[in-house]
């Protein structure tokens, strides 16, 4: 619950029985009561010169007189003091008479008075009306010091009221400031947690294409080895290189060779499955595991999709692929798998320089002759 949707005496825990026991507590009696309240007519006609005395010594304090401040808020205060000396005396020291010394408190904690401040205060105040008392019952001694015992015991009552208040609030105060760090401790871990998967996933990606980097490739193709033989699926690894890279770079500048690298791993990205991984391996080289696949579905359907579709931006690109199934007889090792399928790649990248020479030869003789 929301500290303003409660009362003070709600917040404090203060409630009818508490107020009883602190009475007891400080011991005061049906006579006490009832002797403040006899006196009660006698005292309001001092009360003026009492709160006129009382706050010509308070104002004399600079501390108080700048917390004070001005005219008018003494002026309220007089007034609140005049009241307050009623109470004092009016014989009811119920929940609301509570009520009205935890405000105080509050209020003056509130305003920055210091315990020091108010017990000095609550001092000067004590002394005005034991003399007041004095005054008053100077020919009835016995009844004197029955005032007078009753008032001291009844000040001793308020002043525990507003110390609770100092406490409570002091409390609370803590209480935010510690519920505060605490905000600011999960706000923080959460922000660790943002950044070290912000740096995971930067330390798992390939700058230049985005793909998966080669770090992980061995831990990632074992666990999807691990986890196809579990259920005797194939899995398949094709190793792609782009022909011809360096003629690229070299003759059209190392930002297009960037941008060709970009394409084909666009390309890579577009028509991969979701549970296919996709490495750039290094320089114009990749590598694509893909779980539940055979070679001959890769080759057949993956590489001619792939081929389709970097073609469409790429008219004259071409790859080499190597592949290498794994599954469901045997599931050699991640790095048997990827030298495999290199192999492969490197062979196949033989015969195109083969096929590529025969039919360039003509146009070199022609070159050469010129
Ligand atoms: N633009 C660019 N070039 C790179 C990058 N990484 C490596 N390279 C270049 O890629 C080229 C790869 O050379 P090769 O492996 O001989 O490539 P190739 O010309 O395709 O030769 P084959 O593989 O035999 O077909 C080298 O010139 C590298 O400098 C890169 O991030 N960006």
């Amino acid at each position: 619950m929301n500290r303003t949707d409660q009362t003070l005496l709600e917040q404090m825990r203060i409630t009818q029985l508490e107020i009883e026991s602190r009475k007891t507590l400080f011991n005061i009696s049906y006579e006490d009561v009832e002797i403040l309240n006899n006196v009660k007519p006698l005292v309001e006609q001092e009360i003026d010169e009492v709160v006129k005395l009382f706050y010509e010594l308070q104002t004399d304090i600079p501390e108080i007189a700048l917390l004070i401040g001005d005219a008018d808020t003494l002026g309220r205060l007089r007034n609140a003091q005049r009241k307050y000396i009623i109470d004092l005396f009016s014989g009811f020291y119920d929940i609301e008479y509570v009520n009205n010394r935890l405000r105080i408190g509050m209020v003056h904690k509130r305003i920055g008075v210091e315990p020091k401040l108010y017990l000095a205060a609550v001092q000067q105040l004590k002394k005005l009306l034991m003399d007041m008392l004095q005054n008053i019952l100077e020919n009835q001694p016995e009844q004197l010091l029955q005032a007078q015992s009753a008032l001291e015991k009844l000040f001793m009552f308020d002043v525990s009221l507003v110390f609770d208040t100092y406490i409570r609030s002091l409390i609370s105060e803590i209480e935010t400031s510690k519920e505060k760090s605490e905000d600011y401790a999960i706000e923080l871990e959460q922000k660790v947690k943002e950044r070290t998967l912000q740096l995971e996933i930067l330390s798992r990606t390939d700058a230049l294409t985005g793909l998966l980097n080669v770090r992980h490739l061995n831990e990632i193709l074992t666990q999807t080895l691990r986890a196809a033989q579990r259920r005797l699926e194939p899995v398949t690894v094709a190793y792609l290189d782009i022909n011809n890279f360096k003629k690229i770079n070299d003759e059209e500048g190392h930002q297009r060779g960037d941008e060709i690298l970009r394409t084909v791993a666009n390309a890579i990205n577009r028509i991969s499955r979701e549970e296919d991984q996709c490495f750039r391996y290094g320089g114009d080289e990749f590598c694509i595991v893909l779980p539940k696949c055979t070679e001959k579905q890769a080759k057949q359907l993956y590489s001619r999709r792939l081929m389709d579709e970097i073609q469409l931006h790429e008219a004259d690109l071409t790859l080499s692929v190597g592949y290498m199934q794994a599954g469901p007889d045997d599931y050699p090792s991640a790095e048997e798998i990827i030298h495999c399928a290199d192999q492969h790649m490197y062979e196949n990248k033989h015969d195109f320089k083969e096929n590529h020479q025969e039919e360039t030869q003509p146009e070199q003789d022609q070159e050469e002759t010129k």
